[in-house]
């Protein structure tokens, strides 16, 4: 007897896209075959005309950990496994912050046990894994490359940890080119991914205290201060360092034409250089960061604003704090201008870009007791300007049904084949966790499946699909997402984790969530 069978459905992976039974047994995939007999099946799905591919994996998820890094931002893990299995991810790579009062062989090994046990205390839809944020190298000396090198081991035996990552900017967390270069070079020695967040630290704290001298302080005058060239800058740079030392180098986040043309030639050189973009990059222009923005409003003061109604009055010319909306779309490096999207799509569809995540970090727009907001910016005498807006933006829940829209659906990306290879396969390979996860092989890929809607269908028994964002269909805790009102053409009916289900056409199966921790291997794309 299997537990489940499903049956009839289009079967998508990365290289095939054909018509198949999948028998479940224990959590993993047991058998494919043409016909699976009903009666062998505990339960049965009929998936006739749907795809049916393997669960995505969002290897981009920032939510709230013990050092809280990012400020306490408002997805726990369990509401961002939550929201994650909504929209069809089935295994999320979240971050362990270093925490710098540990010191030693074991101090990241500590760090990331601190994390994995907060975890332990949630309930977990689907299953995670851990990158390291490191922001520190203990010792910059010879002997600190070498205590780097023997804490990144430890990392990997204690915890199954192999990828991490480091910042070129961040006041608190830019590395220098000295500390990237150790990092590097202990990462090669232990076979570990090394993350890049590549902008330009120093050129951006320039370009802000020069946008507030001339008094441009509002959400777009972000994206200003972090323009294309200057990702495409610390791009360069950080390739010349990777391919110094000859180990392989994974951009996250990348969204300028800068970066990408930066990339695409190191590729083409036959460096081992990776890159991750982001729907957001692909979907949305700077023009979100202008709503309701007029730079012929007065600035507002942070004492005249009122929290509660978000509403103020200054001076002779009343302001509304409304203008403020454009905050919902900060995030580094930022949305950028009309016609630069087309570039993300090409990157997608020629291989520049390896992996597609969200970069998931949910601050609430509103104000919340003790939790991290957009409208912090106004805090402790703060008046709003951006320097002051946390960056980030809600996206574990939309990243696969946005991309089945403008990707597949609307002919951006080439075939559901790539829609797997980005979303779910490639990160598996590249982050160590292929083929348990990221595929459907018999014998060793875990259960972890998405049925879509049969598309076009008119038949009955099909539920109806939602087909326009709205933050209530997203289940996380964040009171936004920044695709409100986005008309998809697509939507999982069904998500399947470890062989049982969690996400049933609109409804979560909590009694079914069984997420833990899952340690890594090396990654097959990454490690020499
Ligand atoms: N991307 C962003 O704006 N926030 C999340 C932190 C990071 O990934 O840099
Ligand atoms: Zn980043």
């Amino acid at each position: 007897m299997y537990d489940l069978v499903i049956k009839n459905g289009l079967i998508c992976t990365a290289s095939d896209l054909y018509q198949a039974d999948i028998a479940i047994c224990n959590g993993t995939i047991e058998c494919i075959a043409g016909n699976i007999e009903a009666h062998l099946a505990s339960e049965i799905i009929d998936a006739k005309g749907a795809f049916v591919t393997p669960g995505g994996i969002d290897a981009h998820v920032h939510v709230d950990e013990p050092l809280k890094l990012l400020g306490e931002v408002a997805d726990t893990m369990e509401s961002a496994t939550r929201s994650a299995v909504a929209g069809g991810t089935t295994t999320v790579i979240a971050f362990a912050t270093q925490d710098v009062s540990q010191t030693g062989p074991k101090a990241l090994s500590k760090s990331i046990e601190n994390t994995v046990d907060e975890y332990a205390r949630q309930t977990l839809y689907c299953d995670y894994a851990l990158h390291l944020i490191l922001f520190q190298v203990e010792k910059d000396s010879l002997e600190g490359r070498e205590l780097l090198g023997v804490q990144l081991e430890n990392v990997y035996h204690d915890y199954g940890v192999t990828s991490l990552k480091v910042f070129m900017t961040y006041p608190g967390l830019q590395m220098s080119d000295y500390d990237i270069l150790t990092t590097m070079h202990a990462s090669r020695s232990n076979g570990f991914t090394t993350m890049v967040h590549a902008e330009n630290g120093d050129i951006i704290k320039w370009m802000i205290e020069d946008l507030e001298s001339k008094g441009l302080l509002e959400a777009y005058y972000h994206g200003v201060s972090r323009p294309p060239a200057i990702e495409g800058e610390a791009t360069n740079r950080a390739i010349i360092l990777s391919s110094t030392l000859q180990t392989p180098i994974l951009f996250v986040h990348v969204s300028s034409p800068d970066a990408i043309r930066t990339i695409s030639k190191a590729q083409a050189r036959g460096l081992r250089v990776y890159a991750e973009t982001c729907p957001q990059y692909a979907l949305l222009s700077d023009e979100v960061t202008k709503c309701n923005h007029s730079r012929a409003l007065p600035y507002v003061k942070a004492e005249a604003v009122d929290l509660e109604t978000h509403s103020c009055g200054g001076g002779d010319k009343p302001y509304k704090v409304e203008n403020f909306e454009g905050a919902k779309y900060i995030c580094s490096p930022p949305i950028r201008p009309e016609g630069c999207q087309q570039q993300i799509w090409d990157g997608i569809n020629n291989g520049t870009f390896t992996i597609v995540g969200s970069d998931h970090c949910p601050y609430y727009y509103q104000d919340k007791i003790s939790k991290a907001s957009k409208h912090r910016a106004y805090h402790d005498g703060k008046d709003g300007r951006f320097r002051y807006i946390p960056n980030g933006l809600p996206g574990v829940c939309t990243r696969l049904p946005l991309l089945f829209t403008y990707g597949y659906s609307q002919g951006n990306m080439k075939d559901m084949m790539k829609f797997v290879e980005v979303n779910c396969t490639n990160p598996a390979k590249l982050y160590g966790c292929y083929p348990q996860k990221g595929s459907i092989l018999p014998g060793v890929s875990d259960a972890d499946l998405v049925i879509w809607y049969p598309p076009n269908s008119t038949k009955t028994e099909y539920p109806s699909k939602p087909t326009v964002i709205r933050n209530e269909l997203l289940e996380h805790a964040c009171d936004y997402t920044p695709f409100e009102g986005f008309e998809v053409s697509n939507w999982p009916r069904f998500t399947i984790v470890k062989g049982r289900i969690v996400y049933r056409e609109g409804c979560i199966l909590s009694s079914n969530a069984t997420g833990a921790y899952l340690p890594r291997a090396k990654s097959s794309m990454c490690s020499s």
